[in-house]
């Protein structure tokens, strides 16, 4: 399959008052177009660095971030992203907020067409008749699930995913990684998924990277060969379990503290 986005031995520093703040080192990873690829990794590891390099929001200091094979020299229009806290705009309703993308990516479309796109994809993340709403007459999984539309609108080249699960309850949760398991059928999409829960990286990824603790690099690659959708019981089965510990092993190691331990034994 080709390759979408290409990270190409990235190193990146901060300029701090303490000087330079090595984030990235000599990284590596690629997604292929349609996959869903979850970073984990140790806290301050550098993981929203990454989302900020791929977006071409910053540009590493050595290494290449590649895009359908081009070199990411500018911001990206083409990106879709979903954060922790879904921000959206109190002043617009619900669909003023989804068409937002497509008001910056799309200016001479119709508007009656804008209309009609984000209320398809409002009616997929069962939000239909809530079109008209504010941000604040809505539930927090609500709030996602319209954000969840807002990045998807333009059909981005990618979806870069923040944490977008990560302040909701446990139930509303596993509510959205099933909405997004049906989202791919219904609106094929790419994914990087920043996230600090291993269970929701194996239900939603075809491929978990652990970043090493900072400066960051590929430390280690886990495929999740499961077709999807997957039933939420994927990941009470002795499969999941034993690619639970493995990534949770991992990220002792990341954390450094730990060694190796024989996952087979
Ligand atoms: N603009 C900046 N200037 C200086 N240092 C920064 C800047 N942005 C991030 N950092 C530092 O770089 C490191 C990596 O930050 P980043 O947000 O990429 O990590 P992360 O893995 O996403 O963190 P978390 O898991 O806690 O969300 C952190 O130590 C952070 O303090």
């Amino acid at each position: 399959m080709t390759k979408l986005i290409e990270i190409k031995g990235v190193s990146h520093s901060y300029k701090t008052a303490a000087g330079p703040l090595p984030v990235l080192k000599d990284l590596s990873l690629s997604i292929a177009e349609g996959d869903f690829c979850a970073v984990v990794g140790p806290s301050g590891c550098g993981k929203s660095t990454l989302t900020r390099l791929i977006a071409g929001l910053m540009f590493p200091d050595s290494g290449e971030v590649l895009l359908h094979g081009e070199q990411v020299k500018s911001p990206r229009k083409s990106v879709g992203m979903a954060f922790q806290n879904p921000v959206l705009l109190e002043w617009r309703t619900i669909l003023q907020n989804v068409i937002l993308p497509l008001e910056i990516v799309a200016p001479r479309m119709p508007k009656e067409q804008k209309e009609e796109r984000a209320r398809a994809l409002l009616a997929m993340v069962g939000l239909q008749g809530f079109e008209g709403k504010r941000p604040s007459e809505l539930s927090g999984g609500m709030r996602q699930r319209a954000s969840l539309c807002r990045s998807l609108v333009h059909k981005p080249d990618i979806l870069i995913l923040d944490e977008p699960f990560g302040a909701l309850d446990a139930f509303t949760r596993e509510d959205l990684w099933q909405l997004m398991h049906q989202l791919r059928i219904d609106e094929p999409f790419t994914a990087l998924l920043i996230t600090h829960d291993l269970r929701e990286s194996v239900y939603l990824a075809d491929q978990v990277v652990v970043l090493s603790g900072r400066p960051a690099t590929t430390q280690f690659v886990l495929d999740i060969d499961v077709p999807g959708p997957r039933p939420i019981d994927m990941l009470y089965s002795m499969q999941a379990v034993e690619w639970l510990a493995q990534l949770r092993n991992q990220i002792e190691i990341a954390q450094g503290r730990g060694g190796e331990k024989d996952m087979t034994a």
